[in-house]
């Protein structure tokens, strides 16, 4: 079996194949989900004065324990522009600017006011400053907030956006399509006077596996296992990426190979040391990257996991697109592995991972229970209870 390419090599080979898209500046909702072309410099101090943090008055540290003459007011957007002097206060919000000549912010629930007259009503602050958020206390003017490269989480965009963005420099969305391809299947939810008709499950998953990714996914259906059919459907797609689901083994009607070939296409790996998914195959046809995943939920399921969306997290702009795996405990042994990589689905319990009794990569029920993969590398030996093995966690 020395012709199955390792798991690692494959996907060295397949980012190798994969050009990073084009940037592009969008108003910075687009960019949220995107890899950012470039840094983020803040155009703006945060806060850009002095805040007060709570509601309450604005004094002087110095003039404790009062008390004081109630000078002004200053609430958020609305600033107190008169000085305020020793001996007095000013009635401040959160948010607010402190007014020149406070230091310290007096909360409201330890002060008593009587008119324009205020005194202490508890401990007051216990520190100069206190209840004071500093200028430039979360960051300063020129400071990079996110490098390039960084993907735009919803802290990023808000990030940008208080630093005094309203667009950014993000690399481009990716055009997915997604086809399925047997003569067996139906669309999800048709009727069929075929009793052993199959709905087509594989395309809406690959297209909901994707749906947190920067993409924009175009479900081309079923194809027949007819390879006029399957040419004519490559020739049609038009995208970064076209996933096939499906046809991709050794049988008489796997016919998504050929059928690359025929349109011009070019095949750089097929079959890999792995399981479930072991004849996936990655080509080129023009500029898109084709990945052929095998028709096998669980091994498209498992495949797209560690190609599929690493690939687009590559071309999308990310340096790290591999699944991050973690270190478990076994709640159960597991047997030897043989020349494959392997990738169990698990549950955990009490911290603890076990693996599904049966690992048929068609159960799809098996999948939809298992909140993680355990990884087995080729060769492992068998692990006992309490062993340590790395998983891959599953949303
Ligand atoms: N003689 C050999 N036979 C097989 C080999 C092999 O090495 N030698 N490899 C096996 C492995 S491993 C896998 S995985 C499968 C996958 O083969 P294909 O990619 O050609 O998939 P199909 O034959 O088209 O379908 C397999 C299975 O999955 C069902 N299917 C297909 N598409 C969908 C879909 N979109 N949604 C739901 N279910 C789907 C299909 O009905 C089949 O039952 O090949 C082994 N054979
Ligand atoms: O390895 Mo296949 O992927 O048995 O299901």
């Amino acid at each position: 079996m020395s012709s199955l390419l390792p798991v690692a090599d494959a996907q060295v080979r397949l980012f190798a194949m994969a050009p990073r898209v084009a940037a592009e500046t969008v108003p910075l909702p687009q960019a949220a989900g995107r890899w950012l072309a470039e840094p983020v410099v803040a155009r703006r101090s945060q806060p850009a004065a002095d805040l007060s943090s709570m509601d309450g008055y604005a004094i002087r540290f110095a003039d404790l324990p009062g008390p004081w003459r109630v000078a002004g007011e200053s609430a958020a957007g609305r600033p107190f522009f008169g000085p305020v002097g020793p001996g007095e206060a000013a009635r401040v919000f959160t948010g607010a600017t402190m007014p020149a000549g406070t230091d310290s912010v007096l909360v409201q629930e330890e002060a008593s006011r009587n008119g324009d007259t205020l005194i202490l009503a508890g401990q007051g602050p216990p520190r100069l400053g206190m209840s004071v958020r500093r200028q430039g206390l979360d960051f300063t003017a020129g400071d990079t907030l996110i490098a390039a490269g960084e993907r735009l989480t919803p802290a990023r965009i808000a990030l940008a956006a208080t630093g005094g963005h309203g667009e950014l420099v993000v690399n481009r969305r990716l055009r997915v399509a997604i086809l399925a391809t047997g003569d067996e299947l139906i669309a999800p939810g048709a009727m069929s006077d075929d009793p052993l008709a199959l709905p087509e499950g594989n395309s809406t998953m690959l297209a909901a596996m994707l749906a947190d990714l920067p993409v924009d996914v175009t479900l081309l259906g079923i194809v027949p296992d007819e390879l006029d059919a399957l040419k004519t459907a490559f020739s049609r797609a038009k995208a970064d990426i076209i996933v096939t689901t499906g046809g991709a083994s050794v049988g008489d009607h796997d016919l998504v190979r050929p059928a690359l070939e025929a349109v011009g296409g070019v095949i750089d790996f097929w079959r890999i040391a792995i399981r479930p998914g072991k004849p996936m195959l990655a080509g080129a046809l023009g500029d898109a990257v084709v990945l052929g995943l095998p028709g096998n939920p669980v091994s498209a399921f498992v495949t797209a996991t560690l190609f599929l969306r690493p690939l687009i997290a590559a071309m999308a702009g990310t340096a790290d697109p591999l699944p991050k795996t973690i270190t478990a405990t076994l709640a159960e042994p597991l047997p030897a592995n043989d020349h494959r990589q392997d990738y169990l689905r698990a549950t955990t319990c009490d911290g603890r991972v076990a693996m599904a009794p049966i690992q048929d990569s068609s159960m799809l029920a098996t999948l939809a229970r298992a909140d993680c993969l355990i990884v087995r590398s080729p060769h492992a030996p068998p692990a006992q209870i309490g062993d340590d093995v790395e998983i891959v966690t599953l949303a």
